[in-house]
């Protein structure tokens, strides 16, 4: 793991910006793409670049079981808004919230990332370790699955909606296996509330009840972390 120590998540996107850049310039043609409050300030450099991903492909990790496209906390909505809208991929894929069919959509989902192969992966960090939706528990080796998620997850995602009530408890999430067949991670994490995950991603056990602890095998991975984040680190960087 490399792991870049910035002084926020300003700092943070700008770098977060610059290894897109050089993935593209690489070559790179498939995106896999998150949403959650961290990717934003990177998406916000892209955006206001002259980046061009009309030939690229976007595959997005997760988004929530019972939300239509329209519904404006989908993750549908929220790519659209924070990248789409200004920067257009050829072809987007977002896990389709609406399938009541479990088997149906994930088979569908994990084929459309066997037929596009992910060059290049972006992801946040859960409080609680998880990558994606995948909480902690999750085989490592799991493929695109349904995911009940966790009271400290639907507790962190209650602030986006407007009662708790209306929080999804499910969703169609990439599974840990699917996410590191990715050829590159970069990896972001900001804030405090981050920084027991992050210690423990990078410094501690590769275990099932820290997903992101899995990205220590992972050939090439970049975590970006603000200070804050990286409070809890023993080890200089
Ligand atoms: N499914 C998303 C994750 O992809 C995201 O990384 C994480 C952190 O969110 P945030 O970036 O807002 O802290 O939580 C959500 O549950």
């Amino acid at each position: 793991m490399k792991v870049k120590i910035v002084a926020d998540s300003l700092a943070g996107g700008r770098l977060g910006y610059e290894l897109f850049a050089k993935a593209l310039a690489n070559g790179s043609r498939v995106f896999g793409l998150a949403t959650g409050s961290t990717p934003v300030s990177t998406y916000d450099q892209i955006t206001a670049s002259e980046l061009d991903f009309s030939h690229c492909i976007s595959i997005n990790l997760d988004e929530y079981v019972g939300l239509a496209p329209t519904h404006p906390q989908s993750y549908h909505a929220f790519m659209q808004a924070h990248f789409f809208k200004q920067k257009p991929f050829s072809n987007s894929f977002v896990p389709n919230g609406l399938n009541p069919d479990e088997n149906d959509e994930t088979t569908r989902y994990e084929e459309i990332i066997a037929n596009h192969p992910i060059d290049f992966q972006i992801l946040g960090l859960g409080r609680n370790g998880h990558i994606g939706f995948n909480e902690p528990g999750t085989e490592f080796d799991s493929a695109t699955h349904r995911v009940a998620l966790t009271q400290s997850t639907i507790d962190a995602n209650a602030r986006f909606f407007a009662d708790k009530d209306e929080v999804p408890h499910f969703a169609y999430s990439m599974g840990i296996g699917t996410i590191m067949k990715s050829k590159q991670i970069l990896i972001e994490a900001y804030g405090a509330n981050k920084a027991e995950a992050v210690q423990q991603m990078i410094e501690g056990p590769v275990t099932k009840q820290v997903p992101a602890s899995i990205l220590q095998q992972h050939a090439n991975v970049t975590v970006i972390i603000d200070q804050a984040a990286a409070a809890n680190l023993t080890k200089k960087y």
